[in-house]
């Protein structure tokens, strides 16, 4: 049976909430539908900022100590108005969507101790909304000992059926933390996240030129990369480790370039999220033959030039010009895993995430 899911997804890189409608079974994709964004404002994002700070130290997922709560509040009333926008735009009625797959925040990621924390209250979004609501999708995963990320990859395996190419291929996707899928015929599915996205860029943009991100890659593409500090980033244990691996957005925060010019810094960065991209080659069966790249950081040219430099002779493209949407597909993936989830497939698997077996998820809210 199709069914008209709504994806909604907050991602590491805290800047809003992108919305996407899909027509799906929860194998394949039958159609795309419309997409939308809501921007978090100023004061919604530095709440998100302090709420990661203070989730470091949450004991359990439903905790929601000090800032956490009004954190949780602000997540959910950004989502339910990012839903009555989408809806009144294009013209919907809340029976028509017949799932939500609400992903929520993450503020906390640490699967070595079973955890990982998405804000947002489902029950109040799903009142809100007028529409059943699946959430947690990634605790049941945490709770059997995988990674609980990355979920995105059985959704872009259903977009990748419809290519017609020779494998294999490998989906990018460069948010806040990047991620790859692996894609060989029917015989593999390998994911793992790779590193830095852009989440250590825009936190170097913001404090040298007061920038929320390096528009289309122009001031790194000024800039000098120190293909040494470069070197010494991607000798830390992470890479060498074998997918599949999961991260917490400030896993790399410590990584600090020093007294550099400001172009020379944002070009360092870009080439350190590049070369950690590239670094996964080694590390998967066969070498792939084809890059797709998904999320903000395929708008950044000056990425996808480090990327391909470092991946050839492979072939990358952005998604956009497959006919997929870079900034929806993230979306798009959460309504299709809330099809899954209402189907009882596997959201992920031992090579997606190390769960020992496939593994279904997610919890309906009814308003
Ligand atoms: N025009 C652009 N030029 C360069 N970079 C851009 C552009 N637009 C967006 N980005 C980058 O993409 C980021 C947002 O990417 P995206 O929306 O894929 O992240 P996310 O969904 O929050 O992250 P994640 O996949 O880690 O959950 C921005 O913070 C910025 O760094
Ligand atoms: C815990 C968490 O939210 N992880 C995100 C993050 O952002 C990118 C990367 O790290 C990925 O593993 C994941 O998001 C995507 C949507 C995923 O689960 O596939």
């Amino acid at each position: 049976m199709m069914l008209t899911a709504l994806g909604l997804m907050s991602g590491t890189s805290l800047d809003g909430v992108d919305v996407a409608l899909i027509e799906t079974d929860g194998k394949q994709v039958k159609a795309f539908g419309p997409s939308g964004y809501r921007p978090y404002t100023h004061a919604e994002r530095n709440l998100l900022r302090q709420a990661l700070t203070e989730a470091v130290h949450l004991p359990q997922r439903d905790a929601r100590p000090g800032i956490l709560a009004e954190a949780e509040r602000a997540v959910t009333l950004a989502h339910a108005e990012a839903v009555a926008a989408f809806t009144a735009q294009n013209r919907m009625v809340p029976e028509e969507i017949d799932i939500v797959g609400f992903h929520g925040q993450t503020v906390l990621h640490r699967p070595e101790r079973r955890l990982t924390v998405q804000i947002g209250d489902a029950p109040a979004l799903a009142k809100l909304i007028h529409i059943p609501v699946m959430h947690d999708f990634r605790a049941a995963d945490v709770e059997a000992g995988g990674q609980g990320a990355p979920f995105v990859p059985v959704y872009h395996r259903a977009l990748a059926q419809s290519l017609d190419r020779d494998g294999p291929i490998v989906v990018v996707n460069i948010g806040g933390v990047s991620n790859i899928t692996y894609i060989d015929g029917n015989d593999a599915l390998i994911a793992c996240d790779t590193g830095p996205g852009n989440a250590l860029l825009d936190d170097f943009m913001f404090r040298t030129m007061n920038q929320a991100f390096d528009s289309e890659g122009k001031f790194a593409a000024l800039g000098k990369v120190n293909e040494a500090w470069v070197a010494r980033a991607l000798a830390l244990p992470f890479f060498a480790l074998p997918p599949p691996k999961s991260l917490d957005r400030n896993d790399f925060a410590a990584l600090k370039l020093g007294d550099v010019a400001p172009a020379d810094g944002a070009a360092t960065l870009t080439a350190c999220t590049a070369a950690a991209i590239a670094r996964v080659i080694s590390l998967l069966p066969k070498r792939p033959r084809s890059w797709i790249v998904c999320g903000g950081g395929a708008r950044n040219l000056t990425m996808l030039r480090m990327l391909r430099e470092r991946v050839s002779p492979a072939s990358v493209e952005a998604a956009d010009t497959l006919g997929w949407s870079s900034d929806a597909l993230e979306a798009q993936a959460f309504g299709f895993l809330a099809a899954r989830g209402l189907k009882g497939l596997p959201l992920s698997y031992p090579a997606t995430t190390g769960v020992p077996m496939p593994m279904t998820g997610g919890v309906i809210a009814r308003p």
